[in-house]
């Protein structure tokens, strides 16, 4: 080779060390200037984003104790400060009271567009004030409440007969799994009138479908932690390129949905038969055609996907790990389904028995109620949630704020702090919810698992209504304890709060014993 090409070659090589250590010298100073480092008008720093790599196994529980130092921090990032709080005040001023001041702002939404696009999750103004009045509409009409009951009584049997099935073998089984794939059919079914049949493992599409969803959901959340992944998108390499790959299967399924349901809805519209919300926003998108194309129907649809399958499904896991932790917490909803459902509460048919779980019996049910939201008072399905400051601002506790900043409340620490649930903070206490046997509400600010002010979850009861038909049905027929007492079982950081690894059950019937 000549002697001048390979001495190119050899700078070159030498080149890049440098580079990139001028490139994180840059990045560095990036991070600590203007951030008025010194100033105790601002909240107290605690680290950069980088630093989040070393302990992003265990973020939540890294907050928490930082949190208990210091119920506001801060967290550096090239462009911004990241502000951390554990104060009520502070979530109901960026929630509500200032909640024009506050918005998902451009960060995150440059961070999940990929996957969200401008579905419901990933707007503001008016694309978000449009989403939600069509979906609120939707969330309160009868019609729903009832389709959905249906739906979900008749998708907790099956998973009754496959949980059976399973409990025949001696080895446990990934009861998060069920419950994902359980999850799935019924926001399949009540969200856009499609039978995936995802649970039973009869489509094969479906299941690759949620594994794809599921990967690009946990890939997107990286990107919060690492600073590269724009350079990655741009090389289409390592995790970028997965990513990538996720999202086209994603699309392509979501897509081929759209197009059926299209040709479905004239059909529909003659035997009014549009129970499903995706028909609702077809129908919707009539009038605005140009606005609410394919691609804003496919972002409407992943939006209500992950909303209402991963929230509901992780809950009904970290709940039932509960149980096994504390069986005679168990105890107790089951004498509770005894005395709800009366004489008819030895029905061995999972059919037949589901059909028994009406409104009323689900009203009667505080200690179940007191027992859901306890678990997701320790274990909120969105740990970490926030907003972008748009304006230079003041929070409650004295603190300020800068134009861009983040500002995210920590509903995973919130749960642990003395100040806010007393000494017992940490312990699994569902009675702490109820007075004389009736359940008692708290402030949206405090328990914050649902969010709150104008963009509170829209799917609170119809989550509430699920996992209580569901956890009904498998309490009424098995007895559950863990399949590993000695296996860890710790959560994985993404923007829902799975377990880690799956929930490895064991089921024993209850009404062979
Ligand atoms: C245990 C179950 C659930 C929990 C803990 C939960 C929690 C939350 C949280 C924290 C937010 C705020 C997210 C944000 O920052 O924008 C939210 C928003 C939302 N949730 Fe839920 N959710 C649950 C179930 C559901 C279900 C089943 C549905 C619907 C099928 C649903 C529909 C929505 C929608 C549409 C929004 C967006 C509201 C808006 O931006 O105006 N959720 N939920």
């Amino acid at each position: 080779m000549d002697i001048g090409i390979v001495s190119v070659v050899l700078y070159s090589v030498a080149l890049v060390p440098i580079a990139l250590s001028v490139a994180f010298v840059l990045l560095l100073l990036k991070t600590f200037t203007g951030k008025s480092l010194r100033s105790s008008k601002y909240p107290p720093v605690h680290g950069t984003v980088f630093g989040q790599l070393f302990y992003f196994n265990r973020l939540y529980d890294y907050q928490t104790g930082v949190a208990k130092r210091t119920t506001t921090f801060r967290i550096l990032a090239p462009d911004q400060s990241e502000i951390y709080t554990a104060d009520p005040r502070n979530v109901e001023h960026i929630l509500k009271t200032n909640f024009e001041k506050y918005t998902k702002g451009e960060y995150n939404k440059d961070i999940v567009k990929d996957l969200f696009g401008e579905g419901i999750f990933a707007v503001d103004g008016e694309k978000w004030k449009k989403q939600r009045k069509v979906a609120s509409f939707e969330f309160a009409t009868r019609v729903l409440r009832d389709f959905s009951c249906c739906v979900f009584r008749q998708n907790s049997a099956k998973l009754v007969k496959v949980v059976e099935e399973l409990s025949a073998a001696s080895e446990g089984f990934d009861m998060q799994d069920l419950l994902m794939r359980c999850t799935l059919d019924s926001i399949f079914k009540v969200g856009f009138g499609v039978e995936l049949n995802c649970l039973e493992g009869s489509s094969k599409e479906g299941r690759a479908f949620m594994k794809a969803f599921d990967e690009a959901s946990a890939l997107i959340y990286w990107r919060y932690a690492d600073p590269s992944w724009k350079l990655k998108r741009l090389l289409k390499i390592g995790s970028e390129a997965r990513l990538r790959k996720n999202i086209k299967l994603v699309d392509n399924f979501v897509h081929q949905l759209i197009r059926t349901k299209r040709n479905q809805l004239p059909a529909q519209r003659e035997c009014n038969d549009k129970e499903d919300i995706l028909s609702r926003f077809l129908l919707e998108s009539e009038k605005d055609p140009e606005t609410m194309n394919d691609k804003y129907l496919r972002d409407i649809i992943l939006n209500f996907m992950i909303a209402g399958k991963d929230t509901s499904a992780s809950t009904l896991s970290w709940f039932l790990y509960m149980l096994c932790k504390h069986p005679l917490v168990q105890h107790k909803i089951v004498d509770e389904i005894k005395d709800a459902i009366g004489d008819q509460a030895s029905e061995a048919n999972p059919y037949c028995f589901v059909e028994r779980i009406t409104d009323p019996v689900l009203d009667r049910m505080h200690y179940l109620h007191a027992t859901l939201t306890e678990t997701l008072r320790l274990y909120p399905a969105v740990p970490l949630d926030g907003r972008c400051a748009e304006t230079d601002d003041v929070l409650p506790d004295g603190f300020h704020v800068k134009k861009a900043d983040g500002v995210y409340y920590l509903a995973y620490s919130m749960a642990r702090m003395h100040n806010l649930w007393g000494e017992d903070a940490e312990d699994f206490k569902p009675e702490r919810w109820l007075k004389d046997g009736i359940f008692q509400i708290e402030s949206p600010f405090k328990y914050v698992a649902f969010h709150a002010g104008p963009r509170i979850c829209l799917g609170k009861d119809f989550a509430y209504r699920q996992m209580k038909i569901v956890s009904i049905a498998l309490l009424h027929f098995f007895r559950f304890r863990l399949a590993d007492e000695t296996r860890p079982v710790t959560y994985k950081v993404m923007f829902t709060l799975h377990i880690n690894n799956g929930l490895h059950l064991r089921a024993v019937p209850r009404l062979a014993t």
